[in-house]
């Protein structure tokens, strides 16, 4: 497949009449102006992106795209790679933070497994869509094949067209591939790696100098991976090659795309290097305790909702900052203007 058909065209969205329009309509609500903060800034960014100046938000899709990693086995995460597959279950079964805060504001949770190293029984809310059991060691060569990235993108698009709503929020599950995403972001962000680690799952002082020591291997070894799709193919893994295509997907549909931590966030990372205009379509959830994740947000130009201390992935962070993209849409919808409410306006 050409990169051509790989990736959609993804239109700039220049709308200045709409954003006058939107910000005339949140300036004229009963308050003192700017008083509702960054939430102003979150209504006109979901307006433009929805096309309308009371935007809805439809049938949300929390997708949590787990795979495993060959590079877990040079001892760079905290825990042995079956977690991955044993957190999948634990998400199906309804037992993970990721699955109560969809129940609490009733998100569609779909686990997709994008590679994971283990067999799933088929059962309702799991999409079996494995690349590989898990992208090979990316010390000893490529994480995986052009053909494997391709397919996994190709992959992530058809199981976005295929969902319902205009609203993506993006989780993941794959234990090693904070290293991945720190390996993606120091290479398409030419940073120091030593910025872009953190400690994962919980590494102490020594292991997450093994970790850089290891991470500054890999990045040598393949020197010329400069592209964002030969970066991704070198670095891995399957769940963040298929989440660039369901970014492109939901960024050419028009969706709204509500990002989670450091791993989402490498994705929609490459997803921008392709086509820029992606970065208009999103909403950051949170700023991640995971370091590096200051420097991604940089590069996304990102401001983000919520700063709790969150370092957990899975999606926990998107799910929990949705009720603000609801509270923005009701407000702009509903809150009265100074006008319509009779309200004196200053003098
Ligand atoms: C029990 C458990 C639940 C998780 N849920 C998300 N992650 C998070 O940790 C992993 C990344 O960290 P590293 O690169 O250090 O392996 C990812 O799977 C991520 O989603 C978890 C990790 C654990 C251990
Ligand atoms: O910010 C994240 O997404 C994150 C941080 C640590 C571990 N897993 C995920």
């Amino acid at each position: 497949m050409s990169e051509h058909d790989l990736i959609p065209s993804i239109a700039s969205l220049d709308q200045a009449d709409l954003a006058a329009a939107l910000q005339a309509r949140i300036d004229a609500k009963t308050k003192p102006l700017g008083a509702l903060g960054r939430l102003e800034a979150l209504m006109l960014r979901l307006g433009l992106i929805l096309g309308s100046e009371t935007p809805r938000l439809e049938a949300p899709q929390l997708m949590v795209f787990a795979g495993d990693h060959g590079l877990a086995a040079r001892g760079v995460s905290a825990f042995p790679s079956d977690v991955t597959w044993q957190m999948v279950e634990n998400f199906l079964a309804g037992g993970a933070a990721v699955s109560v805060l969809a129940r609490q504001h009733d998100l569609t949770l779909t686990v997709v497994d994008a590679g994971v190293a283990h067999e799933f029984a088929p059962r309702e809310g799991l999409v079996i869509a494995k690349i590989a059991p898990g992208t090979a060691d990316a010390l000893a060569g490529p994480a995986m094949s052009p053909d494997q990235c391709a397919t996994a993108i190709s992959a992530g698009r058809s199981l976005l067209r295929q969902r319902p709503g205009n609203v993506l929020l993006l989780g993941e599950m794959g234990i090693g591939n904070t290293s991945a995403a720190a390996l993606l972001l120091a290479r398409l962000t030419d940073s120091p790696i030593a910025q872009c680690v953190g400690r994962g799952t919980g590494l102490d002082d020594a292991q997450l100098a093994r970790k850089v020591d290891v991470l500054r291997q890999v990045l040598q070894r393949h020197g010329e991976a400069v592209t964002p799709l030969g970066a991704l193919a070198a670095f891995g893994g399957f769940e963040i090659a298929m989440m660039v295509g369901a970014v492109l997907q939901a960024a050419a549909e028009r969706r709204v795309i509500l990002v989670d931590g450091f791993i989402t966030g490498a994705a929609v990372l490459v997803a921008a290097r392709l086509q820029p205009a992606v970065l208009q379509r999103c909403v950051f959830s949170h700023a991640s305790q995971e370091a590096g994740h200051r420097l991604m947000l940089q590069a996304l130009q990102a401001e983000p909702l919520l700063d709790l201390g969150l370092r957990l992935g899975e999606g926990s962070g998107a799910a929990l900052a949705w009720p603000l993209l609801e509270s923005a849409c009701r407000i702009l919808a509903e809150m009265a203007s100074f006008a319509s409410a009779g309200v004196s306006e200053r003098g």
